[in-house]
């Protein structure tokens, strides 16, 4: 019979009791050894979870108090230097300060960078190695978690993350995988260590197998496999692989000395007959069937008849398991009060997925009618590039550039913020108070009403440029949007981790996408309405909204970015209309969605890109469109940044050390519009000093041409309080005057 497992559990909890429990001990209201309890209840009830379920394995090892390769970097002593103070005392504290720059106890640090996690919206924290980086094993916290696990008589799988993605994830040298061989005694040294507690399977995930590898890496794999694979003794490896198709790597997977491979049959599903074909006589073959990084019930009938042949082969040689880690995926569908019951009959969150798991298990084991169904590749854009061919603005930004210098008449080194402030306790509050009918919804817009009055006088006083409204009317950048636009269906519990403490709660996009009535004017307009200086607009823009969405799979998401951006133009040509002159349509997520294959980016920029521009194509020379982007790698899509024909563009900058803007200044003929990198990492509670910011705009002013330069920091300022706000930037404006008076 075929055999269950899943490659990670969510570890935020049914209702997010980790953040809850890991924001008050970093406030200093609960002790350590309360957070530790609490951690220690969750991964109980997720391996509680899956032995209820009657999953043959339980996964061990997925749960972090911050990220699960920041957890590889301690395990294997990849700490800077600055993280050493206090380790000795407090070893929590000091994961802490690697995640965040501070804990409640040692001094505050820079923290380390982080980023995106593949194609999703996960971030974790980038190893950061030396030239003379040494290794050594740590591991006291995965044998912790085998043995809570034992003791609760859970079969335990133990997930590690493989040498060659660990590796690869890292920065600071220059070749990583000159590093390969002082690490790969970490990992013998932990196969015994799990062999001696008797565990028979550790998954290593080596997602990286899905990537465009250059050859020495996937030479690397052989000998290191080989290595591993001969030292793991009585232990059994499974290979995990996810997110993209194997290709050329995937004979590679199937000849190294492991046990088994797991393959991801959503986004790989046309590999399942030759990834059978290639397996050995006694590997096990894990099917990823039902979709980790969705919210659809999975169409189990259909993998009933592909998996039944593989079945009878294979017998408990074939496993079957979701895609990918359900990190990605909301806990706990029964925990979802407010969908009607229609729309919550056609979902499965993680938990739901185990059970989905186990049905396709036991449908194996039934007779079915036909064997035959073909697996097809997902398809192209198909027709909605051909839609966006003529979506560039009528004039260059060279032309824009005269008649917008003349109608905003800005200084030298404009000062801005990303769009969003302080989403107070108390703003919190008041919606939740507003959502449960506890208040009406006059009371509502008024407090609203205030807080932007009050964001607005704040930036008046700090002597910002272009100032913001400061988005306290939005619970979340795409959650909000979604609940306004036609087509989506949002959540009340649907969360999911995006880093750290912090979850997102992505809409459902359920039907064809429009916008009945005009969402942020009236916000805009009233924020305008306060101030001689200009207010931007701040819209999210269409590849975000979907890339940040459950999206449909009965058509391809270029379909459904097209009707957002329809619904979006719509809003700017209002906004636009209403006097709203600066207009930032925020694209973070640009990046995150292109594929993991190079070979697919052309078809991915052309519908995403085009999206885009057609959201804009149709303002006045005379109107400034902005966007912004973070916590990406930008080098690999210049070209695409650069058509999205923004006259500014702010990103992220500041946490890598502004590593990222070399991918601006190294064009020949450098970004030619304008740009923003931030100067301050958003993300740490930690104010920047001033003389601090001068000296990174200077070296920013050496590579971007100071009347082309923006001065902003990173990201919104939605996570931090007002004291940090206010601290931060006035020191960032006063920085921007000082080196403004300088270059005069
Ligand atoms: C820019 N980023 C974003 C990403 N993805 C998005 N979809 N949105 C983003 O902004 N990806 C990349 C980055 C990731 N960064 C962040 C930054 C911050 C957060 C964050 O702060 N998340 C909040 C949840 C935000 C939210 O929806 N808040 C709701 C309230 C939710 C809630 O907890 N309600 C409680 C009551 C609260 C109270 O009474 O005080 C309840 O209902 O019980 C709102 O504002 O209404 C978080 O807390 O994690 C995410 C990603
Ligand atoms: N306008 C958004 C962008 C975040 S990426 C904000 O300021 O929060
Ligand atoms: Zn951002």
């Amino acid at each position: 019979m075929a055999q269950t497992h899943i490659l990670g559990y969510p570890r935020i909890g049914a209702n997010r009791e980790l953040k809850k429990a890991q924001e008050a001990y970093w406030r200093g209201e609960t002790s350590q050894q309360q957070l530790l309890q609490e951690g220690e209840e969750i991964r109980r009830s997720n391996w509680q979870a899956q032995s209820d379920a009657g999953l043959d394995w339980v996964t061990v090892g997925d749960f972090a108090w911050y990220d699960q390769v920041l957890n590889h970097s301690l395990m294997f002593g990849v700490v800077g230097d600055r993280f050493s103070e206090g380790a000795a005392e407090n070893k929590l504290d000091q994961y802490f300060r690697l995640a965040r720059g501070r804990a409640p106890s040692g001094q505050p640090v820079a923290a380390s960078a982080m980023t995106k996690w593949f194609d999703t919206n996960y971030h974790y924290l980038v190893p950061e190695f030396t030239d003379q980086q040494a290794f050594s094993l740590d591991s006291e916290w995965l044998l912790d978690e085998v043995r809570e696990a034992q003791v609760q008589g859970q079969k335990v799988k133990p997930v590690v993350m493989g040498p060659l993605t660990y590796l690869w994830l890292g920065r600071g040298v220059d070749s990583a995988l000159a590093l390969l061989p002082s690490l790969l005694p970490c990992y013998t040294q932990l196969f015994s260590q799990l062999a001696d507690l008797g565990v028979e399977w550790v998954q290593l995930d080596e997602p990286i197998l899905g990537l465009d590898l250059p050859e020495e890496w996937r030479s690397a794999f052989i000998g290191a496999y080989k290595g591993i694979g001969a030292d793991s003794g009585s232990l059994n490896l499974l290979l995990a692989t996810y997110f993209s198709p194997l290709r050329e790597n995937l004979q590679l997977a199937f000849s190294l000395p492991v046990d088994g491979v797991h393959i991801d049959c959503i986004r790989a599903s046309e590999e399942l007959n030759t990834a059978r074909d290639l397996l050995g006589d006694k590997q096990v073959l894990s099917a990823g069937v039902v979709n980790g990084r969705n919210i659809w019930r999975a169409d189990l009938d259909k993998w009933q008849r592909v998996l039944k042949p593989m079945a009878e082969k294979l017998g408990d040689r074939l496993w079957i398991s979701a895609s990918c880690s359900l990190l990605h995926s909301p806990v706990d569908l029964d925990t979802e009060t407010s969908l009607p019951v229609e729309q919550k009959q056609k979902l499965a969150y993680a938990r739901q997925k185990l059970d989905e798991l186990v049905q396709l298990q036991s449908l194996l084991d039934q007779e079915v009618s036909t064997t035959v169904t073909e697996l097809k590749s997902g398809d192209k854009s198909g027709s909605v590039a051909q839609q966006l061919r003529d979506t560039w603005r009528e004039q260059g930004y060279l032309e824009r550039v005269p008649v917008q210098a003349e109608r905003w008449q800005l200084p030298l080194l404009p000062t801005t913020t990303i769009g969003s402030f302080p989403q107070t306790d108390l703003l919190r509050k008041v919606r939740r108070q507003y959502r449960n009918s506890e208040i009406s919804e006059k009371d509502y817009l008024e407090h609203l009403r205030a807080e932007i009055a009050e964001a607005i006088r704040r930036q008046e006083i700090l002597g910002l440029d272009v100032l913001v409204h400061g988005e306290a009317e939005r619970n979340d950048m795409v959650e909000y949007f979604g609940e306004q636009l036609d087509g989506f269906v949002h959540t009340g519990n649907g969360w999911v981790q995006s880093y750290g403490s912090r979850c997102v709660k992505p809409p459902i996009i359920f039907g064809d996408i429009s916008r009945p009535q005009a969402i942020t004017v009236e916000w805009s307009s009233y924020a305008q309405s306060l101030t001689k200086k200009p207010v931007k607009g701040m819209l999210t823009g269409p590849v975000t909204i979907l890339n940040w969405s459950f999206p449909r799979e009965d058509i391809h998401r270029s379909e459904s970015c097209l009707q957002i951006a329809r619904a979006l133009r719509e809003e700017v040509l209002d906004l636009e209309s209403a006097g709203i002159g600066i207009i930032q349509i925020d694209e973070p997520a640009l990046r995150e969605g292109v594929p993991l294959r190079e070979s697919e980016h052309a078809d991915y920029f052309s519908w995403a890109v085009g999206c885009f521009r057609y959201t804009c194509s149709e303002v006045k020379a005379e109107t400034q469109i902005h966007t912004h982007m973070c916590y990406s790698n930008f080098n690999a899509i210049m070209d695409a940044i650069v058509s999205l024909d923004a006259d500014v563009i702010t990103i992220e900058s500041a946490r890598s050390d502004l590593r990222l803007l070399s991918a601006f200044a190294d064009r020949s003929d450098g970004y030619p519009n304008e740009i923003g990198p931030g100067i301050y990492d958003i993300h740490s509670p930690n104010v920047p000093e001033r003389g601090e910011l001068v000296d990174r705009l200077k070296k920013i002013a050496e590579v971007v041409p100071v009347e082309r330069l923006w001065v902003n920091p990173d990201c919104g300022l939605k996570t931090r309080s007002w004291a940090e706000v206010g601290s931060s930037l006035l020191n960032m404006v006063e920085a921007a005057r000082t080196v403004r008076t300088e270059l005069a």
